[in-house]
């Protein structure tokens, strides 16, 4: 199909805006110019006058919790917040039952993904055989059948033998290892922070050290096994300062942050109310400055929601009992536009290249940038258009969001994946 994208803002490496048409066919970029024509042949013409046209946005931490999960979320309904979220391509994590741990797994999957995936979907294999943390799964037929990078998110690893093990196998195949790093010899039942939530909603708290330690040790065994390191929702200001320190030392660590870790700390926890449940536990304000100050450095390499629906009944079931994990995907974008790049924390630059570039550039996937000849996978974004966050209006099965109320500005208002446009809020003219 024939796509013209006319008149919209494209942001160009010195992060200035440059009003550009686009034309696409065949699934891919074909020019992006300054000048206008062949409208007449095109067999859809977008006018995104005052918007701006992002690469669509790619998310390495996303819970599609089908098979299995489908009365949280199924990879239709997931997908379907990915793109109207200006998702174009998330990556899915294999906590499902049952758990992505097989070829047959990851073939059953990538079918349904495109018998209802509305964007593109790349499953995760976990590293061990149901989650479980001791048997290694066979990673090169994982990798063959498709499998995005190996995770056990959810769980930590437990022993620094298992973990050792997994990168040497995860280096032969030349995939990265997505850590989840939580030592449950240090966590008790925790639900929240241990610092001040803790002991002002009179709950059991989850120390920093849980993270800290098993990335101390994980970025040691990852030096020594030249595996792809890659961090899960990094929380405590000391795991930044390890990521940092790893980094100097030249060892292949990235690290990933998400929307709520940058946003929200245990101070703006309103009481019991388990829509501030995650895991990681939102941390303290200090945690949450050393995040930032860690994207800004380049030891944070990029942000993913970890986009974690459960059902209404499963939240209800108050602090202690309730499942950790918050929505992230129709959010995520206006969020971090409108407290980060409207404050003037972030250029609009670098939160876009936090969504897009930077993980294409780590994980080595051909997407994440508006080039000629690149897959035409975008995101058209009103800025100036103010909404309220509500979370009857996802499309998500989830409405566990702590963000209800707050009022932002970025919100896309068209999707397009491989040159199809998968989503378009009805504002857009054509
Ligand atoms: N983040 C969460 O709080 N929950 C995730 C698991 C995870 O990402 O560790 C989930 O699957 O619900
Ligand atoms: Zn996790
Ligand atoms: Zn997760």
């Amino acid at each position: 199909m024939k796509l013209i994208i006319k008149n919209g803002l494209l942001i160009n490496e010195n992060g200035s805006l440059e009003k550009k048409h686009l034309y696409i066919d065949n699934g891919q970029i074909v020019k992006i110019s300054e000048h206008l024509s062949g409208e007449d042949q095109a067999e859809k013409v977008i006018d995104a006058n005052g918007l701006f046209v992002s690469p669509g946005f790619i998310d390495v931490h996303v819970h599609l919790r089908e098979p299995g999960g489908e009365h949280k979320e199924t990879i239709e309904t997931g997908t379907k917040a990915a793109a109207k979220g200006g998702f174009t391509t998330i990556c899915a994590m294999p906590n499902t039952n049952p758990v992505s741990d097989s070829k047959e797994q990851i073939q059953w999957l990538k079918k349904r993904i495109q018998e209802t995936g509305k964007v593109r979907v790349l499953p995760y294999g976990s590293i061990t055989k149901g989650l479980a943390g001791d048997q290694l799964n066979h990673f090169k037929e994982l990798a063959e059948a498709g499998a995005f990078a190996f995770t056990d998110d959810g769980v930590g690893i437990q022993t620094a033998e298992r973990m050792y093990q997994a990168m040497r196998e995860a280096a032969k195949v030349n995939k990265a290892i997505v850590a989840h790093c939580e030592d449950m010899s240090l966590v008790q039942g925790g639900v929240v922070h241990e610092g001040k939530v803790d002991k002002r909603l009179g709950l059991k708290g989850i120390t920093s050290l849980a993270e800290s330690v098993q990335i101390a040790r994980d970025v040691l065994l990852a030096e020594q096994s030249g595996c792809h390191y890659h961090v899960c929702h990094i929380s405590t200001k000391e795991s930044v300062r390890i990521v940092r320190d790893a980094k100097r030392a030249g060892i292949h660590v990235t690290a990933e942050v998400s929307p709520h870790h940058l946003l929200l700390c245990e101070d703006d926890i309103p009481g019991n109310d388990t829509n501030y449940k995650m895991n990681p536990p939102l941390r303290s304000r200090a945690d949450q400055e050393a995040l930032i100050e860690g994207l800004l450095d380049g030891t944070i390499d990029l942000i993913a929601t970890d986009h974690a629906p459960h059902s209404e009944s499963e939240k209800r079931q108050g602090m202690e009992k309730a499942p950790f994990g918050i929505v992230g995907l129709e959010t995520a974008f206006p969020l971090l536009y409108t407290n980060f790049v409207e404050k003037g924390v972030l250029s609009l630059k670098q939160l876009v290249d936090f969504l897009t570039k930077k993980p294409a550039d780590i994980f080595n996937l051909p997407y994440g940038k508006l080039a000629e000849g690149n897959v035409a996978d975008l995101v058209l974004i009103d800025w100036k258009q103010e909404e309220t966050i509500d979370p009857a209006t996802f499309v998500s099965k989830g409405k566990n969001t702590p963000f209800a109320g707050w009022t932002c500005k970025g919100w896309p208002q068209a999707t397009i994946v491989s040159g199809e446009v998968v989503w378009e809020k009805e504002r857009v003219h054509h």
